[in-house]
């Protein structure tokens, strides 16, 4: 509904910064125009290997619930696609509203998701650490996977149940032997666009791959996410919700396709 969209366009709390870097050509999110999209023939299928044994744990961050992974060795990586180079996961985490009307960070069409999935993955081939990579213009590749609601996701459900362990900031649970890979779509589609970062330092070195299709979730687990905090122990507590960047100009920017 449009109110949705001009909320989404209103100085978010969560970035008391300028809505858009200064001087920033390649910021995310952004609206996915489909009928804009190239198909491109050159783009190769995306794959992916994760090893369930690379998970650590989970811990609140005071912006979402991060699962973070040991990324010393070539364990979990993806490779193929628009990537020239092999790229190790570091983390996933999510961005999500208060409500079902909104939430994601892409769109499509203008359409917009209950939640979005963020698979991050650096650039171990050209960078030696994550903080390094972050720095540079290929140092990132993030899988982006929309959840709509619908039918109650049986590999989410280890994750819900751990939630409650990180209600507040700086909370962190060990969660171990997760494969995220049961969290993807079964369809190859994607798009895929250069873009930045949509949490600080908002850094312009992410390759997006954007998943065409949706994961389905149940109303249960979506809520699940919503009874997180932005808060620490003892502070008035803020509700964890509507953690998403508001779209971003595409600039002099292509959206290719894998898909016709
Ligand atoms: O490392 C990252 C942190 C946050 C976000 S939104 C990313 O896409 C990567
Ligand atoms: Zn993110």
């Amino acid at each position: 509904t449009c109110c949705s969209y001009r909320l989404r366009d209103a100085l978010h709390p969560l970035w008391q910064s300028p809505l858009s870097v200064p001087g920033g050509t390649r910021q995310s999110p952004i609206d996915i125009q489909w009928r804009d999209s190239i198909f491109d023939p050159y783009l190769r299928p995306l794959k992916i290997s994760y090893d369930p044994d690379t998970c650590l744990h989970i811990w609140n961050n005071g912006y979402s619930f991060l699962v973070e992974f040991e990324d010393s060795a070539d364990k979990s990586i993806i490779m193929g696609g628009p990537l020239e180079n092999q790229y190790r996961l570091k983390q996933f985490h999510f961005h999500w509203g208060a409500i079902n009307e909104w939430g994601s960070e892409h769109t499509i069409d203008s359409r917009v998701y209950p939640a979005e999935l963020h698979l991050v993955h650096w650039n171990a081939v050209k960078y030696e650490s994550f903080e390094d990579a972050v720095m540079e213009g290929n140092g990132l590749a993030v899988i982006g996977v929309f959840l709509k609601l619908g039918a109650y996701h049986d590999g989410l459900q280890k994750l819900v149940d751990a939630l409650p362990a990180v209600k507040h900031k700086d909370e962190i649970v060990e969660f171990d032997s997760f494969d995220p890979s049961c969290l993807l779509p079964s369809c190859p589609d994607y798009w895929t666009y250069a873009g930045s970062l949509t949490t600080p330092p908002l850094t312009e070195s992410v390759t997006w791959i954007i998943k065409k299709k949706a994961i389905e979730v149940d109303e249960d687990q979506l809520e699940a996410f919503r009874m997180l905090l932005f808060t620490s122990p003892g502070e008035e507590e803020k509700r964890m919700v509507d953690n998403f960047r508001p779209l971003q100009p595409l600039m002099n920017r292509t959206v290719r396709s894998s898909f016709q």
